[in-house]
């Protein structure tokens, strides 16, 4: 049934989704923060600083204006960086009216909070304006679902019908959805894989091989899992899309802005230069600060994330952050224990 959506954040992945919404036959207004960029959405049907050479259905309306794209809609995706969720989820509950499913495909954990971002929009929002929070999330590039190539993502809430009827909101012939009741485990997975990310750059600029690709990936995974279970996550879901799906996609794309910027500071270019000249947001940068504060809380141990936050936080060389880990404590693989 068609459905109206407002789409509020017009970057890359909000751009991307909203016209994968529009091929389905909804009516769908975005709603972006620069003047120039709305108007290049109505007026020539691209938006071109995110997704050069992509042609947006002209059924596309952007909007300047909150309100106004919320106004009657039966569904609201949030997909603005993890820093300015809070605020957005602010604005949207002091001019809401009705009561719309709140879904976000945004991938991070709170700075200072840590808190995981379906969380940040419970407490934004209250539940009188709003049905439940669907969390949207695995391995999928805008770049290449603008272009409609074959994608599979999870659609996660507690309330399974929550979760499906997303699910039958954006599926279709090039984008297929699962559904996932595991809401914890799909949030996590998705923050922190930007981590590694940033490190399976960072090996590459180095000029290290797919030795260390594999070997960053899946201890990389091995720790992601161990934080998303002592959050209440379930531990099969760190198999599933969102889990290792997203690790695989993010750590070895050319379309990863994370794995980037990871490769950038490989190659020995400053952190600010690099996050300057991206355009876009490398949601990883903050979520390591987050994760690592929250590890050291909760007693996890995280050896990559630590040495990641110590190249970027500390100022420690990448090659002594590699030395490190690799001389750390010999273990057996079969240590790994959720607890
Ligand atoms: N790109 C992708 O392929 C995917 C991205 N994601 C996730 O989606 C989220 C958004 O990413 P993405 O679209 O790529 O990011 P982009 O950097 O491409 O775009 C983000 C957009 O949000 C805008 N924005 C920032 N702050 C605000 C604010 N306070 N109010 C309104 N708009 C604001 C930015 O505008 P400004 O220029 O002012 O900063 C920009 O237009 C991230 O969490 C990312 O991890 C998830 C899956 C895939
Ligand atoms: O989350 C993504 C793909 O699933 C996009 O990753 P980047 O934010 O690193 O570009």
């Amino acid at each position: 049934m068609k459905q109206k959506v407002a789409v509020l954040g017009a970057g890359s992945w909000g751009t991307a989704l909203a016209k994968t919404l529009v091929e389905n036959g909804h009516d769908v207004m975005i709603w972006g923060n620069h003047e120039k960029q709305i108007d290049e959405i109505n007026e020539h049907h691209t938006n071109t600083h995110y997704l050069p050479d992509v042609k947006l259905p002209e059924a596309l309306k952007g909007t300047l204006d909150l309100a106004a794209c919320i106004a009657d809609a039966d569904a609201v995706l949030f997909v603005v960086p993890t820093k300015a969720t809070r605020e957005v989820a602010a604005k949207f509950a002091a001019v809401c009216q009705n009561k719309p499913v709140v879904i976000h495909a945004s991938k991070g954990l709170e700075k200072d909070t840590h808190k995981r971002i379906s969380v940040v929009l419970a407490e934004e929002i209250p539940a009188d304006k709003r049905q439940d929070i669907v969390v949207l999330s695995g391995p999928s590039h805008a770049e290449e679902v603008a272009v409609r190539d074959v994608t599979t993502i999870t659609a996660a809430s507690e309330n399974l019908a929550s979760a499906e009827y997303v699910q039958s909101l954006f599926s279709n012939e090039y984008f297929r959805i699962y559904t996932n009741q595991d809401v914890i485990g799909v949030e996590t997975g998705a923050a922190l894989k930007n981590i590694i990310a940033l490190g399976a750059g960072a090996l590459h600029g180095l000029g290290f091989g797919d030795n260390a690709k594999a070997a960053i990936m899946t201890r990389g995974l091995a720790e992601i899992s161990r934080l998303g279970v002592a959050m209440g996550a379930d531990p099969l879901t760190f198999i599933g899309l969102s889990g290792v799906g997203d690790l695989i996609v993010t750590c070895t794309s050319v379309h990863s802005r994370n794995w980037r910027a990871g490769d950038l500071l490989g190659k020995g270019h400053k952190l600010d230069g690099i996050l300057e000249n991206m355009g876009m947001i490398v949601e990883g940068v903050s979520t390591t600060r987050a994760a690592y504060e929250l590890a050291q809380e909760m007693g996890i141990e995280m050896p990559i994330t630590q040495a990641i936050y110590d190249v970027l936080y500390n100022d420690v060389d990448v090659d002594d952050a590699i030395r490190a880990i690799m001389l750390r404590d010999y273990k057996s693989e079969q240590e790994f224990t959720f607890n």
